[in-house]
């Protein structure tokens, strides 16, 4: 009898890959395989990845995952289509010749262009941080793709040849890792969908295209941009590995990707991820609402070339889990994440220590890139465990900060989920 068909889901996040195969039936999980990505931090405020690191992990996790369904004796063949989701505004420039990247993915909690977004903000008429709020349904950050590949374009020589000789190409990670999986050099296809798009700055949230006054605004030379497309779509034919022709059929951010999965397909249903950072999106149906509170107005998907659009408020928060990755990487209070819990349960109290993880600047609603980290209300007593409690509590205060932005439209509907969600003590706080 044949094997009953099965979907493969990409999920290229901030601290991890993941491959998971599922039945789409049940939306029951037969198999995953998740690698962790190696985060390079050369200056203050600085984050970057390799982009080859990135497509190898990617790779690593779909061959172990089919090694997987084999030890269980489905047939790999079984799965008929894959997905793509991707942190977002993560920014990769590659050589569509050599199909080698011209530089480290620079990441979007990365802080490097906080000069060059106050220069933008400075010049804008009033020194509106929102001059172009009405357009792209954000403000103007470090947070998104266009002031990183302004920063690029301006600082790294070899990515200003490339586009001078026409061999660049721009894209987030769902945009490398497709044309990567299509064929690169070959066969690659160089296409984002309107999710991903919306999170570059260059993208007009109402026309769903990319928009020249932005890409002039910016400074952004529009030939390097991928084609948009919706998120629910045969983009190419993988072409590589184990599952070599089969469709790449589904792209889109990873938290508008949340909020499918969650099935918050009405307005007013709402979900709240904890990953590395921690994304509150509210579905509004198919007009763009203009936060005046600090939300962001994001596509949330476009499920097929001819269905709307459909789009979110979000209330962004840049460090979730990073919180206690800093813990375990920096401190060194915990080995593995999964301690974390095991600290702050031991004390059930932070005893006055706050955490302010701004890390990255602050997001919603202040949007403040000046902001940095700070731990107060030390005393004698004040122990790892205390500080493992705050941690937490610290996600726990963001959460409820994004909770309590008004929406204009009342949340019907709140799922939360994710990897923190393991950890009982943060939910508990
Ligand atoms: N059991 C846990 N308890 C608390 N934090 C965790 C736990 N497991 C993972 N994390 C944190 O969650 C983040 C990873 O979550 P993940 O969903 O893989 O993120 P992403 O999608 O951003 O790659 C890391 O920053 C890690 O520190
Ligand atoms: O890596 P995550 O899951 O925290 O998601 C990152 C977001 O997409 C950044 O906008």
């Amino acid at each position: 009898m044949a094997s009953k068909p099965l979907v493969g889901a990409i999920d290229q996040g901030t601290s991890s890959s993941r491959f998971l195969v599922f039945n789409p039936k049940t939306a029951e999980i037969v198999v995953q395989h998740q690698v962790e990505i190696l985060q390079k931090l050369p200056q203050a405020g600085w984050a970057e990845e390799d982009p080859k690191e990135i497509l190898h992990s990617v790779i690593e996790c779909i061959e172990k995952a089919c090694d997987k369904l084999k030890q269980l004796k489905i047939d790999v063949s079984s799965i008929k289509a894959i997905g793509v989701s991707n942190q977002r505004e993560t920014t990769i420039v590659w050589d569509k010749k050599t199909g080698l990247p011209l530089y480290n993915a620079i990441l979007w909690l990365d802080l490097r262009t906080q000069s060059t977004a106050e220069k933008l903000i400075n010049n804008a008429p009033n020194k509106n941080k929102n001059v172009l709020q009405e357009k792209t349904g954000l403000p103007i950050s470090t947070y998104f793709s266009a002031v990183k590949l302004r920063w690029i374009l301006d600082n790294v020589e070899k990515v200003r040849k490339a586009v001078a000789e026409g061999r660049a190409l721009f894209g987030t990670v769902d945009c490398w890792l497709i044309w990567c999986l299509t064929g690169a050099q070959e066969s690659g296809v160089h296409c984002t969908d309107v999710t991903n798009a919306s999170r570059t700055m260059l993208f007009n949230i109402h026309t769903l295209k990319w928009d020249p006054d932005l890409c002039k605004f910016f400074d952004i030379p529009m030939s390097i941009l991928p084609e948009v497309r919706s998120s629910s779509e045969i983009y190419g034919l993988m072409r590589c590995g184990t599952l070599a022709k089969v469709p790449i059929s589904g792209c889109l951010g990873d938290q508008s990707a949340a909020l499918v999965g969650q099935m918050c397909f009405k307005p007013g249903q709402s979900k709240n991820t904890y990953g590395t950072g921690c994304f509150l999106l509210s579905n509004i149906g198919e007009k763009p609402v203009i936060s005046q509170h600090g939300l962001l107005t994001t596509l949330a998907y476009k499920m097929g070339k001819d269905k709307p659009a459909v789009y979110a408020l979000e209330g962004s928060v840049a460090i979730g889990g990073a919180v206690v990755r800093w813990l375990r990487d920096n401190l060194h209070i915990i080995s593995t994440a999964e301690e974390v819990e095991k600290l702050a349960a031991s004390v059930g109290s932070s005893y006055g220590c706050y955490f302010v993880p701004a890390f990255s600047g602050l997001y919603a609603p202040y949007w403040d890139p000046t902001a940095r980290g700070t731990i107060c209300g030390l005393t004698q007593y004040t122990n790892r465990n205390h500080i493992a409690f705050a941690a937490l509590e610290a996600v726990a205060f963001q959460t409820r900060e994004s909770c309590s932005i008004p929406k204009g439209s009342p949340t019907k509907l709140l799922v939360a989920r994710s990897n923190l969600n393991q950890c009982n003590s943060s939910l508990d706080i």
